[in-house]
Formats: C-alpha cells, structure tokens, sequence
C-alpha cells in the first residue's frame, strides 16, 4: 500500500458558505506535511473530509487508488487526532491504549507505554480527570503509537506546555525515521515546528495559496540589511515583506528567487544577505495587503 493521496477539485458548503473552494493537492507517502492557514481558512474543514468524519460532495479524495469513505480497509489506515472533548470518558489510559491495540492494526504497545512514561501520564487515572495538556498528550501518544500510514494531528498539541510539545517533536521525527507514514500537522505553532516539514500547505480563505517543499519555500526569501540607500536601490522591484529602519541601517525582507549573481552582487555592495523564516512568509503571504496584490 503506497497510500498516495489525490484530492481533486475538491470545495466544502456549510450552507451558503463556502469554507473549501476547488482544493486540488496531492500528498506523496511517507512524508511531513505543515497544514497552515489564518483562523477560519478551512483547515480542520479539509482534514475532516481527509478522515472520512464527512462525505465528500463536490470533487473528490482518493486514498491508494480508492475512495476512502465507508471505505473500512482505507479508514482503519487514517487516524485523525483533535483536541478531543474527553469530559464525558470514564475510562484510563491504559484501558484507551489495549483499545486501540485492537483496532490499529501496526500499534505498537511498548511503544505507547515509552511515550506515556515520557510525558508522564498517570496510567489508571480516568482520562476524563486528567489536566488539557495531559489528555493532549494522551493523544499524540496514540497517535504516536499507532503507526497509522494517513496521521493527521490538527492542532492536537496546543494544550501540552513547551517541554512535552519539544518531546512530541523528537518522538515524531525518530519514529517517523523508522517508521515512515504520511503525518498532517495543522498548526499555529509556526516558528516551532517549522523544522518538522517536509512540505508546506497554506490554506487562506478556503484556497491553497501554497504547497512546496520546505527547503525549496524558505529559500524563495531572502532579508537584505545594510546601509539604507544601498538597500532600497538593491530590493527595487523585488517584492518587499517587510521593512526595518534603525538610523541609517536597513534591513528589508524580499520574497522571490535570488540567483547567485545577485547574491554576489549584494555581497560587493557590503549588504548582508540573510535567510528568512516560514513564519515571516506565512504571514506575509496570508496577509490583507497580499491577498489584494
Ligand atoms: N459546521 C459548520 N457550520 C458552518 N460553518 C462552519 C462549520 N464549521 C466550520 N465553519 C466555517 O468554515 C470556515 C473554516 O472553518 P475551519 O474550522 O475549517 O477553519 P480552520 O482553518 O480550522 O480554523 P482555526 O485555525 O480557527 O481552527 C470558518 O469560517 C468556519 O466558521
């Protein structure tokens, strides 16, 4: 099962709403994928259809060739992780992990038991009376442990203070070494995590703005800082982020391709030429002034 997924024209109605508007995407196995999007951009809406929690009406999703909906051989392959309502379950931990033992067919309990240890989770303590941060642990633990080859975590770390979110983050990509599979992580978190991606999805207003390989996004950018003048002369006609002014230093943030020459060129004027962050894209990219460009 190589469990490529190929989401084609696909746009979700609540209503008169349109929260997805002909979303076409195609997610290869195997690797990590950042979901970003401004609050309201659709993309627990997309992740929802993903799972299978919705049917999917206009456009289609397939998983390894099949439409996974009611689909009982794909679906036991997708696990979706939220910040899950636990007020109501009476049952431990330990009870939740011999549970999804039973149902998850590459579930690794030594595994789990580790991870429980590692974010150190009461075992017999009834879920329902554990703190935020611990039931979010609880679930990326069995996200975690799991193995699913489609795991999608939306948001599911929010509640998990810094310590435990930088233990899921190891954990992830350790097991996501030796245990490769296809992981969403739809966050806010932006500068944390950004080292987590093997490629970027932004989501705005219900459209893709962006999907592209990490390494290959973050190069696209560039902060340019040096005297004011040389600065503004150099960035004329790139497209500016943003800008900086102290005394008579500048440091400008472009975004677009800088060939080497250029590179080279800045160098020769004395500026210095210096990467920018995911974060400082995303929020350029989502922003009121770029959506109007
Ligand atoms: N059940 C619903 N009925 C009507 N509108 C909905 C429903 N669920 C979501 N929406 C709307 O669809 C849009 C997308 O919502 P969605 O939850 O997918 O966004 P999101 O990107 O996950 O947001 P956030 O980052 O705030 O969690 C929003 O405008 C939201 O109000």
């Amino acid at each position: 099962m190589t469990f490529d997924i190929e989401i084609k024209n696909l746009s979700l109605y609540y209503r008169q709403f349109t929260a997805l508007n002909d979303i076409s995407l195609n997610l290869e196995s195997g690797r990590i994928y950042g979901l970003l999007g401004r609050n309201g951009a659709g993309k627990t809406s997309l992740l929802t259809l993903l799972a299978t929690f919705r049917k999917v009406k206009k456009g289609s999703i397939q998983i390894d060739g099949e439409d996974p909906f009611e689909n009982a051989a794909v679906m036991q392959h997708i696990a979706f992780h939220y910040e899950a309502d636990y007020s109501e379950l009476t049952e431990n931990i330990k009870d939740m992990l011999n549970s999804a033992e039973r149902y998850r067919p590459y579930f690794d309990r030594d595994y789990a038991h580790y991870l429980a240890d590692r974010f150190k989770l009461p075992l017999k303590k009834p879920i329902k009376k554990l703190s935020r941060g611990m039931q979010s642990a609880f679930e990326v633990t069995l996200g975690l442990a799991s193995r699913t080859p489609l795991t999608i975590f939306d948001e599911t770390y929010l509640g998990m203070d810094a310590p435990a979110r930088e233990i899921f983050y190891r954990e992830l990509l350790e097991d996501q070494a030796s245990h490769p599979r296809t992981i969403i992580l739809s966050t806010h978190l932006v500068s944390e995590m950004d080292y987590l991606f093997d490629d970027v999805i932004i989501l705005d207003q219900g459209r893709i703005i962006l999907h592209e390989d990490y390494e290959t996004l973050v190069s696209k950018g560039a902060s340019i800082t040096g005297a004011a003048e040389e600065v503004d002369a150099f960035v004329t006609g790139m497209t500016k982020l943003n800008e900086q002014e102290l005394g008579n230093t500048k440091a400008v943030m472009v975004y677009g391709e800088l060939a080497d020459a250029r590179r080279t060129e800045a160098q020769r004027k004395g500026l210095e030429v210096g990467p920018i962050s995911l974060q400082d894209l995303f929020i350029y990219l989502t922003s009121e002034e770029a959506r109007y460009e």
